[in-house]
């Protein structure tokens, strides 16, 4: 029987955007002007489209200006980065975000390299990074960021002396979440593909978050009881039983018998996933207020 737990991250999401929403006003009457979002798509991919799509409409929902850049696939890397340099310099852009992945003749290294640091409202530029790593105010990614929400939901503020794994290690997710628990004075193991006996790390664990990208791997009996689990995961996997060619979302987690085990449990879809989109929106109001040096919202 399922005992766990549901955090709701897409109501949390509605949540932290009819906040930002407030927030949005008092900075627009106070300068007179509203946050802006730009957003770059290179190329058609229909899953990117759809999502960038997502992202423009929300920000608009907020009351932040939306500037959408789509380019051909076949752009110029030079085109590209003269592009990023634009809107750096536009006094309305508080935010620049270059979805992922590029077309492959694309070097995304360079491109994220060129956003400047203060509008790098993804997190991903190295500043940015080395800002999180030294402890310096900066702009953190939105996945962890909607991670950290999340965990401070269930637990409250202080997760002081918990025990948290963190399963991954990559740029976007791994190393930064592991970071904001570190810096939320957790003990952090951080595993990976060559940890060794994996399930008796994790069965170490407070706080489990999961970011690998491989289906349902985290299984019930690698969980303690009453657990905090957090599935970053987003894997679309076949399901016959919905019919022929159909698919289904699913996460790192196995989510059924892990919600036996754990205290409480991120869904997929309707967990992580919403949040990402919020805390985009979030990094950028924050982005905004700084760059206009208001003292940054509180309350979100
Ligand atoms: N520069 C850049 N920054 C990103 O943050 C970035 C990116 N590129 N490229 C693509 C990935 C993917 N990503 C998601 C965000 C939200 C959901 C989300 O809201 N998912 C819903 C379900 C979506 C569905 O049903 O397909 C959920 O989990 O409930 C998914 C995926 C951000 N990404």
């Amino acid at each position: 029987m399922s005992t766990a737990r549901l955090i709701d991250g897409k109501g949390f999401a509605e949540g932290l955007r009819g906040r930002i929403a407030d927030k949005v006003r008092a900075f627009a009457s106070e300068t007179g002007r509203v946050p802006g979002l730009a957003v770059i798509l290179v190329g058609d991919d229909p899953a990117s489209r759809v999502y960038v799509a997502n992202k423009g409409k929300q920000t608009v929902e907020v009351g932040m200006a939306s500037f959408e850049h789509r380019l051909p696939a076949d752009t110029a890397q030079n085109d590209l980065i003269a592009l990023v340099q634009r809107l750096n310099a536009d006094p309305a852009v508080d935010g620049i975000l270059c979805q992922l992945p590029l077309p492959k003749h694309l070097d995304e290294l360079a491109v994220i390299a060129a956003i400047d640091p203060d509008k790098d409202v993804d997190g991903l530029h190295v500043v940015s990074a080395g800002r999180l790593a030294s402890g310096l105010p900066g702009l953190v990614s939105c996945t962890p960021l909607g991670c950290m929400m999340l965990i401070r939901d269930v637990l409250g503020d202080d997760l002081s002396g918990k025990s948290a794994v963190v399963i991954g290690r990559s740029i976007l997710v791994g190393k930064p979440v592991a970071q904001l628990l570190l810096a939320a004075n957790c003990t952090v193991t951080i595993a990976h593909s060559r940890t060794r006996d994996l399930p008796s790390v994790v069965r170490g664990a407070d706080i489990v978050v999961a970011a690998v990208g491989r289906p349902e791997m985290v299984k019930a009996d690698w969980i303690k009881p009453g657990a905090t689990v957090i599935d970053v995961g987003i894997n679309r996997v076949p399901a016959p039983e919905k019919g022929e060619g159909k698919t289904r979302l699913v996460g790192d987690v196995a989510f059924a018998e892990c919600s036996d085990v754990a205290g409480a449990i991120t869904p997929v879809p309707g967990g992580v996933g919403p949040m990402t989109i919020a805390c985009l929106l979030y990094n950028t109001l924050i982005a905004a207020h700084r760059r206009e040096g208001l003292a940054e919202p509180e309350g979100l």
